[in-house]
């Protein structure tokens, strides 16, 4: 299916002196515009996960496929690329980079991507209305606060696809460790 994110009967085991089984056969559909949260115990493999399909890590038996590709088959300058087109990922302490104004850091994909200014500004100026950081484009990260770094690293994940429109659907994730 086009537009979508297809997680086929993924396992990871972490490899070492006691091996860790994260995650075992999970599938998992999300089609375009639906948005969904992962739940589940501590350990149960969540971060894990998030990673596999953030191409940040390799699944031991699986496969992911985002818009009908398989990012984890790609050469690393290919990967780089599909990452930034493809993905969008907030950090949990955000990363964004402190030398750069808010403006710079979410227009950051599209730089690297060499989008013309013009389009580069239609699109800063709609996202950042949309969440409210119209005022801050020329501020520093360390000169706003919390929620609004939030934001702000919401924003540079979302600039390359922006998208009004979202379905909320929750998924479960069963905890299955085996030790
Ligand atoms: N790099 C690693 N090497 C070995 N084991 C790991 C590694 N990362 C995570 N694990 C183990 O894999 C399992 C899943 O961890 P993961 O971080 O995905 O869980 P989580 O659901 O995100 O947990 P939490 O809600 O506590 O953040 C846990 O048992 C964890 O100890």
């Amino acid at each position: 299916m086009k537009n979508t994110l297809e997680v086929r009967k993924v396992s990871k085991i972490y490899p070492g002196r006691v091996q860790t089984q994260a995650l075992s056969d999970i599938d998992l559909t999300v089609q375009q515009g639906e948005f969904i949260g992962v739940m589940g115990s501590s350990g149960s493999g969540k971060t894990t996960l998030l990673n596999l399909i953030a191409t940040i890590d390799v699944p031991t038996a699986g496969e992911i496929l985002i818009n009908q590709k398989n990012p984890h088959t790609l050469k690393r300058n290919q990967l780089a690329y599909f990452r930034r087109r493809e993905l969008g990922f907030i950090f949990q302490d955000f990363n964004l980079l402190d030398t750069l104004t808010i403006a710079e850091n979410i227009v950051l994909p599209l730089t690297l991507d060499k989008i013309r200014l013009s389009e580069m500004e239609n699109r800063l100026q709609q996202v950042a209305e949309a969440l409210d950081i119209v005022s801050l484009l020329n501020k520093r990260t360390y000169e706003v606060s919390g929620g609004q770094r939030q934001r702000a690293a919401i924003a540079r994940a979302t600039i390359h696809h922006y998208c009004l429109q979202m379905n909320l659907q929750v998924h479960w994730i069963q905890s299955r460790r085996k030790m």
